[in-house]
């Protein structure tokens, strides 16, 4: 079989020109929250510029807002269709011209106009150890089939749902008296460690795709 030829993306971000993240979320923004925090160290590379949700009160967007980072709401409900929310979330995040878009628990499928337009620059972070519990209900699939180990998938964003290629995995042990919720905390905060090291690592080094295959770093 032959290797596909790496395209290399080089690094984004530096101390004196941090990468510009802008990050999608549905929820309480508990990643959010940990990119955040890592963002404040101008060792770090990269600055959060703005945070949009596709619903209103979300938590997420209140910890953007109470930091003085730009919000946006976008809405499914408030387009005609599904298109023409995809075009009107693809220009809401274009806007704030994007080095990379984050989903941390951004609840919402994404179309092809949105995928096409951050091509390769549009990460996902899903509480599953992809390909296997893709979906909304990852943790409690995984707790329900009985696997041994459940964890957190980092990947590029493609028009499949969670079929993007993938950057980092972390595991974490399923105990025999787990809860959805005991488990889910787990892989939350596994999750949120990931999150923050290997875009850090993104934007400071670069990464490198071939094919499926995926390096962080030169
Ligand atoms: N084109 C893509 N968009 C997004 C992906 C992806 O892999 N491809 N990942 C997500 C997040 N995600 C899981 O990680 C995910 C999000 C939403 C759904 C889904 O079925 N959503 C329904 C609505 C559910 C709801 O609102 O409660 C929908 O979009 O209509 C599955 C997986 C980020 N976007
Ligand atoms: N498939 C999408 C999905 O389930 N995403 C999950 O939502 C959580 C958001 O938490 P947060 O709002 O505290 O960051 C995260 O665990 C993320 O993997």
């Amino acid at each position: 079989m032959t290797t596909p030829t790496p395209v290399v993306t080089p690094p984004l971000g530096s101390h004196a020109k941090p990468a510009r993240l802008v990050v999608l979320v549905s929820g309480g923004g508990s990643n959010l929250a940990a990119l955040m925090s890592a963002c404040a160290d101008p060792a770090y590379g990269a600055t959060v510029v703005a945070v949009g949700a596709d619903r209103t009160g979300t938590g997420g967007v209140a910890l953007a807002e109470d930091a003085g980072i730009a919000t946006f709401v976008t809405r499914v409900g408030d387009y005609p269709n599904r298109q023409a929310w995809d075009h009107a979330l693809t220009a809401a995040v274009a806007a704030h011209e994007p080095d990379l878009v984050i989903s941390a628990g951004f609840l919402k499928l994404c179309g092809p106009e949105f995928v096409a337009r951050f091509s390769g620059r549009y990460l996902n972070t899903h509480n599953s150890l992809l390909p296997s519990f893709a979906g909304i209900r990852g943790p409690a699939d995984a707790l329900a089939y009985g696997v041994k180990l459940a964890g957190a998938t980092l990947f590029v964003v493609d028009e499949g749902v969670d079929t993007g290629v993938v950057l980092a995995q972390v595991a974490v042990p399923v105990e025999f008296d787990d809860t959805e919720d005991s488990l889910l905390e787990r892989i939350k905060t596994a999750e949120r460690a990931q999150l923050v090291d290997v875009v850090g690592r993104m934007c400071r080094e670069g990464w490198s795709v071939a094919g499926r295959r995926t390096r962080i770093g030169s």
